[in-house]
């Protein structure tokens, strides 16, 4: 037993170590993983940030251009231009007027208008104005007749020039506002880019999490949930977390390490209820089948028959042939028992050259016919040695009705009977049934 029991540990612990995918791949640590695309994504996320302020300070810039500057300037241009408006119509009324007092006054309005400091901002406004001031002058002093013509000429460049500085404000502003209008432009695509970009990151690190954290994770959840020692070995994830990894590893170990217990614990198991010389049932795992079964004959209220068998002057097999020669018969004649009797029938190797049996759902003339049976095919297979020999065995046998009885009670009535067969001359078998004794041969 002891034997065995050390050949069973050394095939286990000798046996192939299970192979493990994704060994070669390197496993990175969650931790340095998280931690990596975490700098990647703040790197990512600060130059963003950084290229979109560049738009907002253009707009501001441009904006700031606007207010301070631009929109005054314009301001200015159309304030100079109504001017200009302002002193054309002043020049028709001095050339109109009906008297010299009315001239007089419009020509003090132009005076006016002509001395305002915002003439002197332009050079082309500064010389007109200078030009018509002067020509008008003249007029109302008296120093030249009105000519309609050159008042006309002088006219039309007053509405010239203050067209073109209404237009060039307006141009002005215009060129600012497009610069602002595209910067703002352009800040909105960035920002929809950056929105794709932090997106796709965001995905990705989802995308990563999952494969290589969460499904693993899941994969372990299942190996642990339906680990079987006699299942198929669990396979790590090839691609996986460092720690993932490892635990994944420590399962396959596990699952190694239950394995050889299952083994060792069957192979224990088998050697505790096993007889090692015939391979039967022993005694002490035949008692307990054999109590459950006829506690459950006693509560159905069912036929069962209890029997014991013994070889016959099984010392002389040994004198005459040897020890090893005697176990042969004994392995011989479990043998001859296991392909006659019925899967349901139970029967053990009770001690020695003695052999026990129950017959369940069996009353004893049945159990008789079976145990005939058993006689017969001994007495027709003579056992050969292994030197050549031919050995005639013989058995007797003992059956109790079991029906109503205590276990060891029909042990011990079947013994009896025994020994009475073996009284009788032995090859025979003896039925003791409720009520009464007798000798029965089978046919
Ligand atoms: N070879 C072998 N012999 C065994 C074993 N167990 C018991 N024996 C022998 O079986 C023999 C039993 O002898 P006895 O009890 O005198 O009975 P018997 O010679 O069969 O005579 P009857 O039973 O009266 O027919 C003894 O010699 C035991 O040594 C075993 O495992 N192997």
């Amino acid at each position: 037993m002891d034997d065995d029991r050390s050949r069973g540990l050394e095939q286990t612990s000798g046996a192939t170590p299970p192979v493990i995918a994704g060994e070669r791949i390197r496993h990175w640590p969650a931790g340095t993983v998280l931690a990596g695309l975490g700098l990647v994504f703040a790197a990512i996320a600060a130059s963003l940030v950084m290229w979109l302020a560049v738009d907002q300070r253009l707009v501001k810039d441009v904006a700031l251009q606007l207010h301070d500057q631009t929109v005054p300037w314009t301001l200015e241009r159309q304030r100079l231009a109504r001017n200009l408006e302002e002193l054309r119509f002043g020049g028709q009324s001095v050339l109109t007027a009906g008297d010299q007092g009315r001239r007089e006054e419009a020509f003090f309005l132009i005076r006016v208008l002509a001395a305002h400091p915002s003439m002197g901002d332009d050079p082309r406004v500064a010389v007109l104005v200078a030009e018509v001031e002067s020509f008008l002058a003249q007029i109302v002093s008296g120093a030249s007749k009105p000519d309609m013509a050159r008042w006309e000429a002088l006219s039309n460049r007053l509405r010239l020039l203050a067209d073109d500085l209404s237009v060039e404000g307006g141009q002005r502003m215009t060129v600012e506002l497009a610069r602002m209008t595209d910067a703002m432009n352009q800040a909105r695509y960035k920002l929809l880019f950056n929105l794709i970009l932090v997106g796709a990151f965001l995905a990705s690190f989802l995308v990563i999490l999952q494969r290589f954290l969460i499904r693993p994770l899941q994969r372990i959840h299942a190996s642990l949930t339906t680990l079987d020692p006699h299942g198929p070995v669990p396979q790590p994830a090839p691609l996986a977390m460092a720690e993932i990894h490892v635990v994944e590893k420590a399962i396959v170990r596990f699952h190694e390490t239950l394995r050889e217990n299952e083994d060792v614990r069957r192979k224990l198991e088998r050697l505790a209820t096993t007889d090692s010389l015939t391979g039967l049932p022993n005694r002490r795992h035949f008692m307990g089948l054999a109590a459950a079964e006829m506690a459950r004959a006693a509560r159905y209220g069912r036929p069962i028959t209890v029997g014991i068998a013994d070889l016959d002057h099984f010392k002389q097999v040994n004198d005459r042939f040897g020890h090893s020669a005697g176990d042969h018969v004994l392995q011989v004649f479990a043998a001859l028992l296991a392909e006659t009797l019925r899967q349901t029938d139970l029967v053990c190797r009770y001690g020695g050259e003695e052999f026990a049996f129950i017959f369940p759902e069996t009353a004893p003339e049945e159990a008789m016919r079976l145990a005939g049976r058993l006689r017969l095919r001994l007495a027709d297979r003579p056992v050969v040695l292994a030197d050549g020999q031919v050995l005639q065995v013989t058995v007797s046998m003992g059956l109790a009705d079991g029906a109503g009885r205590g276990l060891e009670e029909c042990l011990a009535r079947a013994d009896q009977a025994l020994y009475e067969a073996k009284d009788r001359g032995r090859d025979r078998i003896v039925v003791v049934e409720a009520g009464h004794e007798g000798v029965l041969m089978p046919p």
